[in-house]
């Protein structure tokens, strides 16, 4: 199993590289590509790590040779946000960065299950789709954006407002990655009710997590510990799905049958060639429901704009 990260030098890039490095199945190799020349060294420093996981560096305007024999390519090069900016603020810069790097990963690793981390996620996988389409190697099913960090975050503020241990708690997170479009089903929940206030209130800090960090860090980027748990997280399940284990579900966003956007973060059934089954989204309250109609001029905007930009 062979895993690339491209930005492995970033904020996101080595916290998700170290707990790759200490998580993969031995015998897996971890590939680390980032423009920044420092990039080998990190490798080297994680290769002092006692795991049997090999780690290789690669830096510079190439990342073909991280990509060679890839299973898994997770992507989190490009900026991010400082306060005041919204995520559609990194569009001029960050839609390049996908668009290179996967003119490369079609060339490469066409096979390859993709995670897109890089924002703004609503219009980088259109992007992606998009280039990979151009380049004859699209599979709808192996091209995920990854939101895993908006459903650790609801696990979280749930589980502390609840009083539950947060490995309990599953909160599914569907629509897209950017302020409305993104959905706790908090009436999916097992086991906890919510009233109409703590519903309203808990979606408002879902949806403004991302800000939240970026305030708080004050200029110094956005949140890049929590995500690197949460491509640690999703990168894991890839891995266990590629490996033949069964009911590997994971929401993330993803090109579906256009029942709400062309592009919509929904449970998926992930196996040994990517999603299995695009799981539907289940009963939704009357809140969820206004929600989910409310977002969706938005997140088609962004897709269209993702689209655009490859014509
Ligand atoms: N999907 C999510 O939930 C989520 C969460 C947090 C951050 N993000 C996004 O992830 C991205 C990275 O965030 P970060 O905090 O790690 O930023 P960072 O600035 O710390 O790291 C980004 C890395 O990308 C590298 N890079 C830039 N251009 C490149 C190129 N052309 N090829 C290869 N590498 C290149 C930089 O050298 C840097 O090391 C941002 O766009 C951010 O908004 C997404
Ligand atoms: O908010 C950001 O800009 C980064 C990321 O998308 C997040 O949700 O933390």
């Amino acid at each position: 199993m062979k895993v690339a990260v491209l930005g492995a030098a970033g904020g996101i890039g080595q916290a998700l590289a170290l707990l790759l490095k200490t998580q993969l199945p031995a015998g897996s190799a971890l590939s680390l590509y980032d423009i920044a020349p420092v990039t080998p060294g990190v490798a080297v420093d994680l290769s002092h790590i006692p795991t049997s996981v090999k780690v290789e560096g690669f830096s510079g305007e190439d990342a073909t040779p991280a990509l060679q024999g890839a299973d898994i390519v997770l992507i989190s090069a490009g900026v991010a946000r400082k306060p005041g900016m919204d995520r559609a603020d990194l569009f001029n810069v960050n839609a390049g960065i996908v668009r290179n790097l996967i003119e490369q990963v079609a060339s490469t690793a066409p096979k390859a299950l993709i995670g897109v981390i890089t924002n703004p996620v609503n219009t980088t996988v259109a992007i992606a789709a998009e280039v990979l389409k151009k380049a004859g190697v699209y599979d709808k099913n192996r091209l995920f954006g990854v939101s895993t960090l908006d459903i650790i975050r609801a696990n979280t503020f749930v589980a502390a407002l609840k009083g539950k241990q947060p490995t309990e708690i599953e909160v599914p997170v569907v629509g897209g990655h950017s302020g409305v479009t993104i959905l706790p089903l908090l009436s999916q929940v097992k086991g906890i009710s919510f009233s109409e206030q703590e519903v309203a209130d808990l979606t408002k800090r879902i949806q403004n997590a991302g800000t939240e960090v970026v305030e708080a860090k004050a200029g110094g980027g956005s949140a890049t510990l929590s995500m690197g748990q949460a491509a640690a997280r999703f990168g894991l399940s890839l891995v266990r799905a590629l490996q033949g284990e069964a009911n590997v579900v994971e929401c993330a966003y993803v090109e579906g049958d256009g029942e709400y956007a062309r592009f919509f973060s929904q449970p998926l059934l992930i196996g040994k060639n990517g999603i299995v089954e695009r799981r539907p989204l289940g009963p939704l309250s009357a809140f969820e429901q206004q929600a989910l109609s409310g977002m969706l001029e938005t997140l088609k905007k962004d897709i269209a704009q993702g689209v655009e930009f490859v014509k």
